[in-house]
């Protein structure tokens, strides 16, 4: 008869064998994908990025152009649009254009559709990352505005998913879908904006299966990101969040190098966003715990 009470037997086969093995299928799938990416497999690529006017969206537009792709860029701002555009053709871009106009509106999303259509001859890549202006603080109960949320965060994606389909699955080209750590925990403060990425989540994960279900030969990539430095965002939580801010040149990269592999997923950083998801389904009030230490909810702005 064994001398110790059953628990410990298995503690034991936990940390033997059961986190290690883990640990090593989590570094293959991480290593093994990022190795192969080279900037080379963008050349000539034709890809839209859209909420490039600022932040990361830009910063992918600047990679992109630097790999020598041709890219579409889309945002309201027309004036911030055309200065990216010059920077692209200035960094190498196989050829840079701009279509300006809120992803509220659907002749933005045709427009943008049409210009790929004839001026590219179609589309190998289409990155949704824009976002709608929202505010960083409890929720004030403003249906409205989070509808008018969803039809910027979500909605359009969903519009911009069907018109881009017949263009993608022709060059059996890719979907990138920019999300957050917000799209798959509960944080506080972003209620409306976590609505928005958790929808995204729901629609392109169980798009993905259908695609895989029909062959259709066009991958759609998640991208989960944690707290990024772009101008927005530092000014709305930088002074409430305790999590030191990624790089957003950085993150770019890591977009466009995922959406690339056709990876499912891309979690940035991999250690600050992966590694906790792993706790959501077994200790979920841990992390909802964790989660809130890393918030000083007093430094919140008077609404
Ligand atoms: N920064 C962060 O910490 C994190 C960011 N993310 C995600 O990364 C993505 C990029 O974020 P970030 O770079 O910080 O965002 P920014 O606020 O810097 O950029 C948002 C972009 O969306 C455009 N945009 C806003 N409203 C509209 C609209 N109605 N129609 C069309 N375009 C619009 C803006 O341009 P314009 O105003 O000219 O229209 C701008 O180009 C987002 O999807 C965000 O959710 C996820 C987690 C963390
Ligand atoms: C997911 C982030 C927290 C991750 C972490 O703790 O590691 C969110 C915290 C702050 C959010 C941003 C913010 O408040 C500013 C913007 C507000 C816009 O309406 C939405 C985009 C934001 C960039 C938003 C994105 C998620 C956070 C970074």
């Amino acid at each position: 008869l064994p001398s110790l009470p059953a628990p410990f037997p298995t503690m034991g086969l936990l940390q033997k064998i059961l986190i290690p093995v883990l640990g090593l299928v989590l570094a293959f799938c991480f290593y093994s994908s990022r190795e192969n990416f080279k900037p080379e497999m963008l050349r000539g690529k034709r890809v839209i990025v859209t909420g490039a006017s600022t932040g990361i969206g830009e910063q992918m537009a600047y990679h992109l152009a630097r790999m020598g792709a041709h890219v579409l860029v889309t945002a309201r701002t027309e004036a911030k649009l055309q200065q990216v555009v010059e920077r692209c053709r200035a960094l190498g871009a196989g050829s840079a254009r701009l279509v300006s106009g809120s992803m509220e509106d659907v002749a933005t999303t045709r427009q943008l559709v049409e210009v790929a259509e004839t001026e590219l001859g179609g589309l190998d890549m289409l990155i949704l990352n824009h976002v709608g202006k929202s505010y960083f603080n409890y929720f004030d109960g403003d249906v409205g505005h989070v509808q008018k949320l969803l039809n910027i965060n979500f909605l359009s994606y969903v519009a911009m998913t069907v018109s881009a389909l017949p263009m993608l699955k022709r060059s059996g080209g890719s979907i990138v879908v920019v999300s957050s750590m917000a799209g798959k925990v509960g944080f506080p403060f972003t209620v409306p904006y976590s609505a928005t990425k958790f929808a995204l989540d729901g629609f392109f994960s169980s798009l993905r299966q259908e695609f895989s279900i029909q062959s259709v030969n066009v991958s759609i990539t998640l991208c989960i990101l944690g707290f990024i430095d772009t101008e927005n965002a530092m000014r709305a939580a930088a002074d409430v969040l305790l999590t030191s801010p990624a790089p957003k040149e950085e993150c770019a990269l890591e977009i466009i190098k995922g959406g690339t592999l056709r990876q499912r997923e891309v979690y940035y950083r991999y250690a600050s966003t992966k590694l906790p998801l792993l706790l959501r389904d077994w200790a979920a009030e841990l992390l909802d715990l964790l989660v809130r230490q890393r918030y000083r909810p007093e430094r919140l702005r008077a609404a």
